[in-house]
């Protein structure tokens, strides 16, 4: 069985032999083998690996955003800024690694109790299209930071940036096999998930999949994370500072794209200032340069596929059939260059005069299509925001501080953003409410979805029987 990867010129540039289950038993077992070793280190030894692996990462930063561009269709400036989001990584992770440690706590008598932070052993992560590279990052440091192995599939979307990190971890000092990479689809997801030896999986994809996931990961009783999708609402107040949330609302939904489950695509905009931020926002988004992804002045470049393509159009025609007016894009892009005729490009989509029934403001796109919606109060946007089974991240912009910290708090997302959107410092945590999914990624708390934590209790004393 073969995967094929397409790229925006519409054309196959590699192809890769699904691991079937042979192939998933001879990666477990080898990452076994390296848990083994790995799990005896010391935190400071892991960080050392983890702290060369960085610095490989940012010597090569230009060779694997390049790659990771041919692998998505993303701008060569966006690989970039993700590329140095994933050596960040592992340097956050590197540095946890040592100061790991558990608990002392003292008990009647002398006797006492202790706490160590142990690897859960091979950890499995499963990644979608969008971040490649930057999910491998993202779920491998923390991962192996605790003393975990991992085996990582990325999508047959985007086979190739993770073979990257697999030889620089490797180059870094890692014992072979402790993160290994299988390619395919849903079937070696599949092996990987029923394996009895997987102690946990991290999962980033689609909520029917993340579905999946938690039946299989029930059956074996194995801890999970799961990134799932969003529909996440942008609340404009008419004090902010217009230039700021015009630049936001573009981050908030054309990055990658639009291909992020994070974005902002329901913006709510406060009615006394919409005309001039619906103006503002539809003169930049025409101003985003679309075409050769490689390109150092492109800001846009192709979606996935050709499948994906349609689905993205088909949204945008469904929202005219149910009365949204596109104010501009949502068109099929031809680039002028006759090597990307065949790639999969589409312009950048305004849609207004939405209503909260309508289906591209009730569900995701993962596409560069914005809907914007109007409103009156705090009390209705609020109201109206968490009106959805999604809960992955939130944002707004407003001058007035009280008022940003008291609508945050009442919006169900696992990630709110005041005055800014889609940044994503690895120190903070990442993750969703509802059906976004659980879990988290990034920051200091994904040492415990990393690891368990076993109890010890000693006595001082002679043994009290109850018999
Ligand atoms: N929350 C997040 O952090 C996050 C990040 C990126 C993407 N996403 C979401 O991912 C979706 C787009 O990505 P996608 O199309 O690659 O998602 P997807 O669910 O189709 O696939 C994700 C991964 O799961 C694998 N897979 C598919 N079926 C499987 C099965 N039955 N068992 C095991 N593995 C299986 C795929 O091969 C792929 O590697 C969007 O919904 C988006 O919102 C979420
Ligand atoms: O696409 C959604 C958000 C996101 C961006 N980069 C990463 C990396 C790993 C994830 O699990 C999610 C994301």
């Amino acid at each position: 069985m073969k995967s094929a990867l397409c790229f925006s010129l519409g054309r196959v540039i590699a192809t890769f032999a699904c691991s079937g289950e042979k192939e998933v038993n001879l990666a477990v077992e080898n990452a076994k083998a390296a848990f083994k070793l790995w799990s005896k280190k010391s935190g400071l030894e892991r960080c050392q690996v983890l702290l060369e692996a960085a610095r490989i990462i940012k010597e090569r930063k230009d060779e694997i955003a390049t790659m990771e561009t041919i692998n998505n269709g993303k701008s060569i400036f966006e690989a970039r800024l993700d590329v140095d989001t994933c050596w960040q990584c592992l340097e956050y992770y590197a540095g946890l690694a040592a100061s790991m440690a558990g608990e002392h706590i003292q008990l009647p008598g002398g006797s006492f109790g202790y706490t160590r932070r142990e690897p859960l052993g091979v950890c499995v992560g499963i990644g979608a299209w969008n971040y490649p590279f930057q999910i491998a990052c993202w779920k491998s440091a923390p991962a192996l930071a605790c003393g975990n192995a991992m085996i990582f599939k990325p999508s047959p979307f985007t086979p190739v940036s993770a073979l990257l990190l697999a030889e620089i971890y490797t180059k870094a000092g890692a014992p072979p096999g402790l993160f290994n990479v299988v390619q395919g689809g849903a079937a070696t997801g599949q092996f990987l998930c029923h394996h009895r030896e997987v102690a946990k999986i991290s999962f980033t994809g689609s909520v029917p999949t993340g579905v999946k996931i938690m039946e299989m990961s029930a059956k074996g009783v194995k801890p999970i994370t799961l990134e799932l999708g969003g529909k996440s609402p942008l609340i404009i107040f008419s004090d902010c500072n217009m230039e700021n949330a015009v630049k936001g609302a573009l981050m908030a939904n054309f990055l990658t794209q639009g291909q992020v489950c994070c974005n902002g695509t329901r913006v709510f905009v406060q009615k006394e200032i919409a005309d001039k931020f619906i103006n503002e926002v539809v003169k930049q988004t025409q101003k985003i340069k679309l075409g050769d992804p490689l390109l150092e002045d492109t800001r846009m470049g192709p979606l996935i596929n050709a499948p994906h393509l349609e689905r993205v159009l088909g949204f945008v025609k469904l929202a005219k059939e149910q009365g949204a007016t596109v104010l501009c894009g949502g068109e099929v892009y031809v680039p002028e260059d006759p090597k990307l005729k065949h790639g999969y490009y589409m312009t950048p989509c305004i849609l207004t005069n939405c209503r909260d029934d309508m289906t591209c403001v009730k569900e995701e796109i993962f596409g560069p299509v914005m809907s914007i919606l109007t409103f009156g109060t705090e009390a209705e946007v609020l109201e109206r925001a968490n009106d959805t089974t999604f809960g992955l991240a939130a944002g707004v912009f407003t001058r007035d501080i009280q008022r940003a910290h008291r609508v945050a708090a009442e919006l169900q997302a696992g990630t709110c953003y005041i005055n800014n959107y889609n940044v994503s410092p690895v120190e903070l945590p990442f993750g969703g409410y509802k059906k976004s999914g659980f879990g988290r990624e990034n920051g200091r708390v994904t040492i415990e979805y990393y690891s368990q934590l076993k109890t010890v209790c000693v006595e001082m004393g002679d043994v009290e029987s109850a018999f």
